[in-house]
């Protein structure tokens, strides 16, 4: 039987893990593992890869994955007293049989629906009940589409609060001819300069050096455009006011074990995420958060594009 039209299969990946395999009719797919509820591998129609995946990544256990779309959950970074990130990224989840139904309903058959629930361990470390739901979609045309559910289960009346991102690591063909719009003029937090305030000058942000920010209050809509590969990623989102853009460059990358050398030329993390004001859910109460990522050919040269058409176009 030919696997090509399956629109999900569960199939094992690297060192035996889980993954599921999401494939769209014209060819797109997608990959998701148990491990962290882990996106590793969003291609297009062309089967190229989208995604960037350290080939130093590591498959273990208690471990997150480098590259794909880690889940940071309870909380971003270090900000807060748990492990970097939160646990969610590195615990393992189960496929949700019955999740409660979307309010729209989604067309597309290449669907999983992941739930994350604690287990003693856990609570031990974060004292709270909680349903985490994960839909991974991959939409008619190749969009990857994320949907984070997540509720209060505490049966103790106490409410909890969380700070969110989806670290997406975009696969790009050379940093230094990348850039990102609808960051312009923001105010940001950088992480490199002990978490302080600054605000972002008008230009396009381009990349020559390390950077770790946080930008606020951002547009729904934010674009990085790869000149090389003409090729431009648009991610959308809802309920996640907050973008983190990462790229450790050259010094930081050769600290990072899981991490090659010279990888952080061709990787971007922007990340949708909800930080600044972090989310507090009282028992009963279900936050939601939503991104999606389209790629689309651009034939970008300097000065050619207008970055407002990109930001506003449908
Ligand atoms: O190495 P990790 O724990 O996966 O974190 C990787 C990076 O994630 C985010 O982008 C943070 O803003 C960075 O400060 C951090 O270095």
């Amino acid at each position: 039987m030919s696997s090509e039209r399956v629109p999900v299969e569960l199939s094992k990946g690297v060192n035996s893990f889980e993954k599921i395999i999401l494939r769209e009719i014209r060819g797109s797919s997608a990959e998701v593992y148990l491990h962290g509820g882990h996106v590793t591998s969003w291609k297009n129609e062309n089967g190229e890869e989208l995604l960037f995946v350290s080939s130093k990544a590591l498959f273990k256990p208690q471990k997150a994955i480098r590259g794909g779309i880690p889940i940071c959950f309870p909380q971003f970074s270090n900000h807060g007293p748990l492990e970097q990130h939160g646990f969610a990224r590195n615990r393992i989840w189960s496929i949700d049989t019955d999740p409660p139904a979307f309010p729209t309903n989604s067309s597309s058959k290449a669907h999983i629906d992941l739930i994350l629930r604690p287990s003693e361990e856990d609570i031990k470390i974060w004292p709270h009940s909680y349903e985490f739901r994960l839909r991974v979609a991959l939409g008619p045309g190749g969009d990857l589409m994320l949907i984070s559910r997540i509720r209060n289960t505490n049966t103790d009346g106490k409410p909890f609060t969380f700070t969110f991102a989806y670290h997406t690591y975009f696969s790009v063909s050379d940093i230094s001819e990348v850039r990102v719009e609808g960051l312009e003029t923001l105010d940001y937090l950088d992480n490199l300069q002990n978490k302080e305030r600054f605000t972002e000058q008008g230009d396009a942000i381009t990349f020559e050096t390390e950077v770790d920010k946080i930008y606020l209050s951002t547009p729904t809509k934010i674009a990085i455009l790869d000149h090389e590969k003409k090729r431009t990623f648009v991610i959308r989102k809802d309920g996640l006011p907050d973008a983190v853009v990462w790229n450790p460059w050259d010094k930081k990358a050769k600290a990072i074990v899981d991490f090659g050398d010279d990888e952080y030329k061709h990787m971007l993390c922007v990340e949708a995420a909800a930080i600044e004001k972090p989310i507090t859910l009282k028992p009963g109460e279900e936050w939601r958060g939503r991104q999606e990522l389209s790629a689309v050919a651009s034939s970008y040269c300097s000065g050619q594009l207008d970055p407002q058409r990109v930001l506003q176009g449908s």
